[in-house]
C-alpha cells in the first residue's frame, strides 16, 4: 500500500473518456491537489452539452462533445481514462481502437472489464491500467485498486500511480483479485453510508433531531475508522473495548448477530464480486460478437 505526497503531475493532457460521478471524483482530487493543471485536463462526454459545463465552471476543465474535437484530443493525449459505464464499453473501445497509437496509455475503472477484453475491443495491445477507485477520491481519501498489462512500462507505471496516489491509497493487486477488491473498497463506501444511514434514521426515531442525529452518525464513524488506523488495533480489540460485559453494546451486538451480520456483509461483498464478474462476462461476449 501507499500513499506519497502529492507531486506536480503532468504537462500533457490527460481525457477522461465519460464525465460521470467517478471521472470528476478523480478530477477534483488530482485539481485540488495541484497534481495537473485544469486545461490539461479532458472531460468527453456523449451527449450532455450542460454536464460539460457545469464541470467547465467548476474545475477549469476542458469539456467537449464536438465529434472532431473528441477524436482529436483522443489521438493526441498521452493518457485516456476510461469512466463510462461497463454498457457503454464495447461501442466506445470498438471506435477507440483505431485511432490510437502504441504509446497512449489506457487507464480503466469500469467495474468488470478485463485488461484481455479490452484489449480484444481495442483490437490491439495498447498498454491498459485496470483501476478500481472509489469516490472517496474526490476528497483525497480514495482506495485505488491498480493492475497493468504487461505492455506497461516503468514510466507508464509511475504515471498511472501518481494519479491515484494524488488522490488517495493505492494497491498494485494481481488482475484476478480486482473482483474481490470491487467488493471491498469500490462499492464499500456505499455500505458504510447505508450503515449511517440506518443509524440516523434510529436517532431520529428515537427522539433526536435530524441535524443531531447526522452529525453524531458522522462523527462516530470517522472517530471508528481512524481509531483502527492511528491505534494500530485491529477492529475486533476496539470493539471488544467498547463492549463492557452485559452492558448495552453487547446487547446491540447480539442483535446484529441475531441478524447475521457479519455474514451478510461477507456475503455483500462476495456478490459484489461476483456482479462484478458477470459484467466482465458480459462484455466478453462482446468480443465475439
Ligand atoms: N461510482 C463509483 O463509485 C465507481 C464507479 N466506477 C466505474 O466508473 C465508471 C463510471 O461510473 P459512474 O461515474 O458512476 O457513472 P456515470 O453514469 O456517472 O458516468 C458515466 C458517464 O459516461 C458517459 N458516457 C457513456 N458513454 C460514453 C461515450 N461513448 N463517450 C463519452 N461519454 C460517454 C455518460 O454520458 C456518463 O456521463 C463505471 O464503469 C463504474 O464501473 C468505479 C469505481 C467506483
Ligand atoms: O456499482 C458499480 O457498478 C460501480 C463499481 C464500483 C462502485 N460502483
Amino acid at each position: 500500500m501507499c500513499q506519497q505526497p502529492s507531486i506536480p503531475l503532468m504537462n500533457h493532457n490527460i481525457v477522461f473518456y465519460g464525465a460521470g460521478s467517478m471521472a470528476e471524483a478523480i478530477v477534483r482530487g488530482m485539481i485540488s491537489r495541484s497534481i495537473v493543471k485544469s486545461d490539461n485536463v479532458v472531460m468527453l462526454n456523449r451527449s450532455s452539452s450542460e454536464r460539460l459545463a457545469e464541470l467547465r465552471s467548476r474545475y477549469g476543465v476542458i469539456g467537449t462533445n464536438d465529434p472532431e474535437q473528441k477524436t482529436d484530443y483522443l489521438k493526441n493525449s498521452p493518457v485516456i481514462v476510461l469512466a463510462m459505464k461497463p454498457k457503454d464499453a464495447a461501442e466506445t473501445l470498438r471506435g477507440l481502437g483505431p485511432l490510437l497509437s502504441p504509446d497512449q496509455i489506457i487507464v480503466s475503472v469500469i467495474a468488470g472489464l478485463s485488461i484481455r477484453t479490452m484489449q480484444g475491443l481495442l483490437g490491439k495491445k495498447q498498454p491498459i491500467v485496470r483501476t478500481m477507485p472509489n469516490t472517496s477520491s474526490s476528497i483525497g481519501l480514495g482506495a485505488t485498486g491498480i493492475a497493468f498489462s504487461k505492455e506497461v512500462d516503468e514510466k507508464g507505471r509511475r504515471l498511472a500511480l501518481n494519479i491515484f496516489e494524488a488522490v488517495g491509497l493505492t494497491t498494485v493487486i494481481d488482475e484476478e483479485r480486482m473482483e474481490t477488491l470491487t467488493g471491498i473498497s469500490g462499492s464499500g463506501p456505499a455500505y458504510i453510508y447505508y450503515m449511517m444511514e440506518a443509524m440516523i434514521a434510529a436517532g431520529i426515531r428515537g427522539g433526536l433531531p435530524l441535524e443531531q442525529s447526522t452529525q453524531l452518525t458522522v462523527q462516530t464513524v470517522l472517530g471508528a475508522a481512524r481509531m483502527v488506523q492511528q491505534t494500530g488495533e485491529d477492529p475486533a480489540t476496539l470493539r471488544k473495548k467498547v463492549t463492557s460485559p452485559n452492558g448495552s453494546t453487547q446487547a446491540a451486538i447480539e442483535v446484529l448477530e441475531q441478524g447475521e451480520f457479519f455474514e451478510t456483509v461477507i456475503a455483500a461483498v462476495n456478490r459484489c464480486a461476483e456482479r462484478s464478474r458477470e459484467m466482465g462476462a458480459a462484455l466478453e461476449k462482446e468480443l465475439h460478437s
